[in-house]
């Protein structure tokens, strides 16, 4: 791989990597025998890791100028293999909490196993780690075989991926070393908020340069939704983490909002997360690999498109929907419930254009686990925003909110919608990438698939009853007027709950490993004869109209 890097990116390569270990070092000089100083020490090690090897193949021959004709899936490789690691890495946290919530005395007498800071390392390890490395590998895909063009530089798309994975290491190290902003999803400090916005502008940038290339005279709609989804996580990530550190060789920061202001600017950010990392990307996924592994168009083009700013305009006005009942004015509360409704209409269409692709195509969901990812993530990103505008309401968020109704929400989103389509889209994308005729068993996906859809119901199911359950527990008077149930009342009867959850867990997690072993004896077998030659650029196939994205 380095050797496909020219001599003078390898150069580019090795600066960068200095500038960065020496940043590391003096780090971990001013930080010693604190957090920052440990973090210092691996962002030193990091760069080191990289430094070495490129060191080593400097003096290796330039690639031939053919090379540079064909698509550039390197990264790409490289990107689906990080996303597995974090796959495993973030779940398996998500299952220790869930485990630790079925059975408290589980738990290990170390400030670092506390629950408080296992269950941050399970969200980001999830969202940013395993979410976020699945869009930007997916994203490279996309946005090379849509436009026809080869991905603009071959350095910056190996900066953006191996130094997100930067900024994931840090994150997730930090809290178990107790280093936190206290922003959900935006607990990290100060150093690694910033080292983030270097890595994101790159990102756009990159994107923009090679949209730019294009030979093909219209943008393909997946690549909205992936611009949407860079520039808009970018604007939410400085605004939220606008923060004064205490000092240069330290970790803690004081944010610059404060009362108020900050809950709503916080909210603003995480349901926009929500909306732009977890929906507008995904969904650039899903308007590519769908329709591709179908081999239908869209069902209709112009509605994605209407969709697309539908959901963009929504989107960024129903953040307020998390702060009902709080000090926030009660017209902004009301202002984000009623978009959170009308947010329904371009999330269903959406969902229905994705399913009406299939039109035509159902006995190939029947035979094909892959296309069936596909499809199952469509059924349940409608659930979830059905649920979500419904879960919106002030009156609905009363009982809601608090509860474990929020969790089985979430996780009908992150398990049903997000990793599903990212498993379906993997299966779809290696076998292609790494030129092999298919994955390695079939019959492997299938038990994948059925784990995983029985993993998510078996949890979803237990959350909804478990919050339900709460929230009514926790409103329910005596005819004097006094609470019926002692709080803690309400944390026993969850127990048999918190058990289910943790079985679905299992499921889905076993499902999941499963899916990485077909993965690594997929990569493991030849290449397909009549595919090994790179994929060069600009061929046209039939594939080529509007609604179905080029190969
Ligand atoms: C093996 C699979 C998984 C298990 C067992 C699991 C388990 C858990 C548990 C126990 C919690 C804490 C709930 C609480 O504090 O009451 C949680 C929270 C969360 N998980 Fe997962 N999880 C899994 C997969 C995922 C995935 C794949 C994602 C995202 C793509 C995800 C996103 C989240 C989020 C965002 C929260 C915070 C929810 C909130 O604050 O309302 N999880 N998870
Ligand atoms: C129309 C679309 C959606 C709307 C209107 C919506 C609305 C809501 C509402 C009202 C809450 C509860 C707020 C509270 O009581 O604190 C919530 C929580 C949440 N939703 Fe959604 N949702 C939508 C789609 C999604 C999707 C597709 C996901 C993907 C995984 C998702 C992930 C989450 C997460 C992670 C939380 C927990 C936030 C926290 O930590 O408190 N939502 N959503
Ligand atoms: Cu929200």
């Amino acid at each position: 791989m380095i050797n496909n890097l020219t001599v003078a990116e390898r150069q580019w390569a090795l600066v960068v990597l200095l500038v960065g270990g020496l940043i590391g070092l003096t780090m971990a000089a001013v930080g010693a025998g604190e957090p920052f100083g440990a973090h210092g020490f691996l962002v030193l090690f990091f760069c080191a890791a990289l430094f070495f090897p490129v060191l080593s193949r400097l003096d290796e021959p330039e690639p031939s100028p053919h090379a540079g004709r064909s698509y550039y899936d390197d990264p790409i490789k490289v990107g689906i293999i990080l996303a597995m690691v974090w796959a495993v890495i973030g779940m398996f946290f998500g299952l220790w909490v869930a485990y630790l919530l079925a059975w408290p005395d589980l738990t290990i007498d170390a400030p670092w196993a506390s629950f408080g800071r296992l269950r941050p390392a399970h969200t980001t390890g999830v969202i940013f780690g395993f979410g976020g490395t699945a869009l930007i590998a997916t994203s490279f895909h996309v946005m090379q075989r849509t436009s026809r063009a080869r991905l603009a530089g071959q350095f910056s798309p190996w900066f953006v991926l191996l130094g997100y994975q930067l900024f994931v290491l840090i994150a997730v190290s930090g809290y178990l070393m107790g280093v936190t902003q206290s922003k959900e999803y935006a607990e990290a400090e100060w150093y690694a908020d910033l080292w983030l916005v270097v890595v994101w502008i790159t990102y756009f940038v990159l994107y923009l340069r090679t949209l730019a290339r294009r030979n093909e005279p219209h943008i393909y709609v997946a690549n909205w939704y992936y611009m949407a989804f860079i520039l808009i996580v970018a604007i939410l990530h400085i605004f939220n983490n606008l923060a004064l550190p205490v000092s240069w060789a330290g970790s803690r920061s004081y944010i610059v909002w404060s009362g108020v202001q900050d809950a709503m600017m916080q909210w603003w950010y995480g349901h926009n997360a929500v909306a732009f990392f977890l929906t507008a990307g995904f969904l650039g996924m899903l308007y590519y690999y769908l329709p591709k592994r179908a081999e239908r168009p869209i069902y209709s083009y112009r509605l994605s498109i209407l969709s697309f700013w539908g959901i963009v305009f929504f989107y960024v006005w129903a953040g307020s929907h998390h702060l009902h009942y709080t000090a926030l004015p009660h017209w902004v509360q009301t202002l984000g419930m009623t978009f959170s409704v009308m947010l329904l209409v371009p999330s269903w269409a959406t969902a229905a254009n994705a399913l009406m692709t299939l039109n035509g195509a159902w006995h190939k969901v029947r035979d094909d686990a892959t296309l069936r990812f596909m499809m199952v993530a469509a059924i349940f990103y409608g659930l979830t925003t059905f649920e979500g505008s419904f879960l919106a309401i002030r009156g609905v968020n009363a009982l809601s909110h608090y509860t474990d109704w929020t969790v089985a929400h979430v996780h009908a989103g992150a398990l049903g919608w997000n990793a599903l389509l990212i498993f379906g889209v993997v299966y779809a994308a290696v076998p292609v990438i790494w030129r092999r005729e298919r994955m390695w068993s079939n019959r492997l996906i299938e038990w994948h698939f059925w784990l995983a859809v029985l993993g998510t119901v078996v949890y979803v199911l237990a959350m909804w009853n478990s919050g339900i359950l709460q929230g009514l527990m926790w409103r329910t008077y005596t005819d004097a007027g006094t609470l019926q149930y002692p709080f803690i009342a309400s944390v026993l009867a969850m127990n048999p709950y918190y058990v289910a959850r943790a079985v679905g867990g299992t499921m889905f997690f076993v499902g999941t490993l499963i899916g990485i072993y077909n993965l690594w004896m997929t990569i493991r077998q030849a290449p397909a004869a009549d595919m090994v030659a790179d994929h060069p650029v600009s061929v046209r196939d039939e594939a080529g109209e509007r609604g179905v994205p080029a190969e």
